[in-house]
């Protein structure tokens, strides 16, 4: 990490617009706080990626809810493009004072330099491949540039650094651990598969029970804290059984991750930002 903030570092020091890259699903355990410290004071335009996979109300909430720390804020789908077309406008408004000073000094603008930060699988290398157009024009070395850093050209007004910016999750709190897990977003080998298939059946229980209820035909008792009856329920639908008619929980939790990961049970937000302070 020591390393990767280095580099981020370095790298700033080039780039007029930060373009922060989110899960939708989960826009505050997705990110590394220490992206405040490394962006500081530059001009940041935050992306919810993913937002075809999440919940539109929610969507709307964190929209606002990072809009009021100063930042541009877009849904974005980089697998399909859709929201795409606003980044750069989007850059060119968070960039309005860099061009007033341009025009102060007398200077032509030049195309705003930005980079795109993220942590793993939140789609950054999407994004570029969809920003490009699979054209790959790459700009080239910048005078006074280290020779490896490549530009590509997005629009006539901006230009990205070729290679993204990668900040791993952060995830002391074991419950952004789970939430992380639950979208995919990290290894499965490091937590229990199961326990991150009852927290999100938990939370899929209590903030979308029309889904669960859609999905897989049960209702469930919301006095009853305890999963397992749920768990079965699923398992036994879906014909996850084992020998002797008992459900398999191992292969039913696989079956509720893969199906959560996909958006097959619907679009779900795993966190609000209701709860979240500024
Ligand atoms: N549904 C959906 N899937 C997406 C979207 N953007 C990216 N993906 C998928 O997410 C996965 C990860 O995307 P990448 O672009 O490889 O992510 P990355 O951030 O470059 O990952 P690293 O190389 O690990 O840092 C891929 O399977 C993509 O197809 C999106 O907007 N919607």
């Amino acid at each position: 990490m020591a390393k990767a903030r280095r580099e981020i570092k370095e790298k700033l020091k080039l780039i007029d617009v930060v373009i922060e890259l989110v899960d939708a699903r989960l826009p505050q355990s997705s990110r590394n706080p220490l992206i405040d410290e490394l962006a500081q004071q530059k001009p940041r335009l935050m992306l919810l990626n993913k937002a075809d996979l999440a919940d539109p109300a929610e969507t709307e909430r964190w929209r606002a809810f990072f809009k009021r720390t100063g930042a541009e804020v877009l849904a974005i789908n980089a697998q399909t493009g859709a929201g795409v077309k606003n980044i750069a406008p989007a850059c060119k408004t968070l960039a309005s004072a860099l061009y007033q000073k341009w025009e102060q000094k007398g200077m032509k603008p030049r195309p705003l330099r930005a980079i795109i930060l993220g942590i793993p699988n939140v789609g950054k290398s999407t994004l570029i491949n969809r920003l490009v157009n699979k054209r790959q024009a790459k700009v080239g070395d910048r005078p006074g540039v280290t020779k490896q850093q490549q530009w590509i050209k997005v629009k006539q007004e901006l230009e990205l650094l070729d290679t993204p910016g990668i900040l791993w999750p952060k995830f002391d709190d074991q419950e952004v651990g789970l939430r992380l897990a639950a979208t995919g977003a990290i290894k499965d080998e490091l937590l229990d598969y199961g326990d991150v298939a009852a927290y999100a059946l938990r939370y899929l229980a209590a903030e979308y029970p029309d889904l669960l209820e859609a999905r897989y035909g049960i209702e469930r008792n919301s006095e009853e804290d305890d999963i397992v009856p749920l768990f079965e329920a699923i398992g036994k639908k879906r014909g996850c059984i084992v020998r002797g008619g008992l459900v398999d929980f191992d292969k039913t939790a696989e079956l509720i991750l893969r199906e959560l990961r996909s958006g097959t049970i619907g679009k779900v937000t795993l966190e609000k930002a209701e709860h979240e302070a500024l």
